[in-house]
């Protein structure tokens, strides 16, 4: 039991916790900005959302028609393109079809700002590392921002927080990814020079100066909050160490506290002389926001002011703190190969090339679905596990073949007694190339099919057991059916119900 607790004295409450973390940072804010800052926590951060161009093929389109089926008020986040504040909604965004669907993800504006910051890549696709991933809103940044080509391999060390980062993974709708649970410290060793990009998404005190009900700021002893940055900095030299030499590391918190951001960034400085090149963002963004000097008891190297240091009166945001690094030279990095574990000891095995045959010539019969091509493209093979068919990427399976994992790839679909049933997720992100095998549903049926219900009476068009791709009267994917004897049974996932 902590002695707060023996002695009984209550915890602080969040807006105790907010105004304490704001009187420790208020001598770093100078006498011009103070009255911002002061101003912009008197208001109320606006929802966000980031949308998904796997899915949809022209954002802006996409969110005017959103906003206007379901009546919000949008501004678009300056340095994000995909991204938009919902001032006002009618219908909430997190209660719509298109958010069920992945169409496009809720995140604090300031989360958007990472992701955004890696160089476009031309030529080869990026090999990218998430070190601390969960529950996966940037790391479907990320994968928005290779075009799910590459591989993105989303690491996270909290075994309790795999099943979500999976699921946000499967919603949005990406294929080349694979699941990890390790501690992030591991990489350098495992893995140096390997990874073209690096987000550091580091756990930190999430002292922002925002307090809300789904993140509620609480408060962090001195001693958490050293033993929050030692963390940081090993999980940063791990990232640096993994990063190929020309490569680009992004270190990003959602706090303010200067020992977990400039302080990081400048043990950083020191420990690869020569190697380490924080990159100015102050061109890159709409307005400047550096990075501190000092935080007023230390100075730190000049080169950490190029980072951006979000205050939330900078642009509306939750406090944050984000900085791009290259890497200008090899650096040392400890010995020590990965874990091994085949992924036939998994119980997963290639789809022979026959199979792979006859299931393409199925899809593409039934669904005019062009299954060889989609995988050549997206460059995945069919690996089969249980009576699961996965589509796997072959960038893992050639670079990290024998990492153990927690999921790679995306299902496409399950052996069953009635015959191939596709994935929903699967479907999902490939809807528009499912150009047959549709059932559309008027209004009414679609509302009971979203409720979780059947549809009853035999389907014309399909045989006993066989799948049938659900849309609406405006051609949105309501999920997939199975046909049996007297209704079409509805398969939407279970998470989906509502
Ligand atoms: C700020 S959250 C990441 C949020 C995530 N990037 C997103 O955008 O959804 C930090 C994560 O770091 C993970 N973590 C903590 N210590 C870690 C370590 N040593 N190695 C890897 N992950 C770690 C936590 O489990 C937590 O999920």
């Amino acid at each position: 039991m902590s002695a707060r607790k023996r002695r009984g004295s209550p915890r602080p409450s969040p807006v105790e916790a907010q105004n304490d973390a704001l009187q420790r940072f208020l001598p770093l804010v100078s006498a011009e900005e103070l009255p911002l800052l002061l101003a912009e926590l008197q208001r109320p951060v606006s929802q966000a959302l980031r949308a998904n161009p796997l899915k949809v093929a022209d954002p802006a389109q996409a969110l005017g028609a959103w906003a206007a089926a379901y009546g919000w008020e949008t501004s678009p986040v300056p340095y994000c393109p995909t991204g938009w504040w919902v001032h006002q909604a009618a219908r909430p965004i997190s209660q719509t079809l298109e958010h069920q669907l992945g169409h496009y993800y809720i995140q604090d504006a300031a989360s958007m700002l990472p992701v955004e910051l890696f160089t476009p890549h031309n030529g080869e696709p990026p090999l990218t590392l998430d070190l601390a991933a969960s529950p996966g809103g940037k790391t479907t940044h990320l994968i928005s921002r290779s075009g799910d080509q590459g591989l993105v391999l989303a690491n996270d060390s909290s075994q309790s927080r795999i099943h979500a980062l999976r699921l946000v993974l499967h919603t949005w709708g990406s294929v080349n990814h694979a699941v990890t649970c390790f501690a992030g410290e591991r990489f350098g060793a495992w893995f140096p020079e390997t990874f073209d990009r690096v987000l550091l998404d580091a756990p930190c005190s999430m002292q922002n100066l925002r307090s809300t009900e789904s993140h509620p700021m609480r408060a962090i002893s001195p001693r958490e909050r050293d033993s929050l940055s030692v963390r940081q900095r090993n999980l940063l030299i791990s990232a640096f160490q993994a990063l190929k030499t020309g490569g680009e590391v992004v270190y990003a918190t959602c706090t303010l506290s200067p020992e977990e951001d400039e302080g990081v960034l400048d043990e950083l400085l020191r420990r690869f002389p020569g190697a380490v090149e924080i990159v100015d963002l102050s061109r890159r963004l709409p307005a400047p926001a550096p990075g501190l000097s000092s935080d007023g008891q230390r100075d730190f190297d000049p080169a950490v002011q190029r980072a951006a240091r979000l205050w939330p009166h900078r642009f509306g945001t939750s406090g944050f703190f984000s900085a791009l690094i290259q890497k200008r030279a090899p650096v040392a990095a400890p010995e020590g190969g990965p874990p091994a574990r085949s992924l036939t000891r998994e119980g997963m095995a290639p789809l022979p090339a026959a199979r792979v045959r006859d299931l393409a010539l199925r899809q593409g019969e039934r669904y005019g679905f062009p299954l060889e091509t989609v995988l050549e493209n997206c460059n995945l093979e069919l690996w089969q596990k249980g009576p699961q068919v996965w589509a796997v990427p072959r960038a893992f399976l050639s670079r990290f073949g024998d990492l153990p994992h927690e999921s790679i790839g995306l299902p496409l679909g399950t052996d069953t007694p009635d015959g191939f049933q596709p994935g929903h997720d699967w479907v999902s992100r490939f809807f528009d190339q499912h150009r047959s095998g549709r059932e559309i549903l008027d209004a009414a049926q679609s509302a009971a099919w979203l409720r979780g219900e059947d549809l009853p009476g035999t389907p014309q068009h399909f045989a006993h057991g066989e799948a049938a791709v659900v849309v609406d009267e405006q051609g949105r994917f309501l999920g997939l059916g199975k046909a049996v004897t007297g209704r079409l049974r509805n398969m939407r996932p279970r998470r989906l119900a509502g």
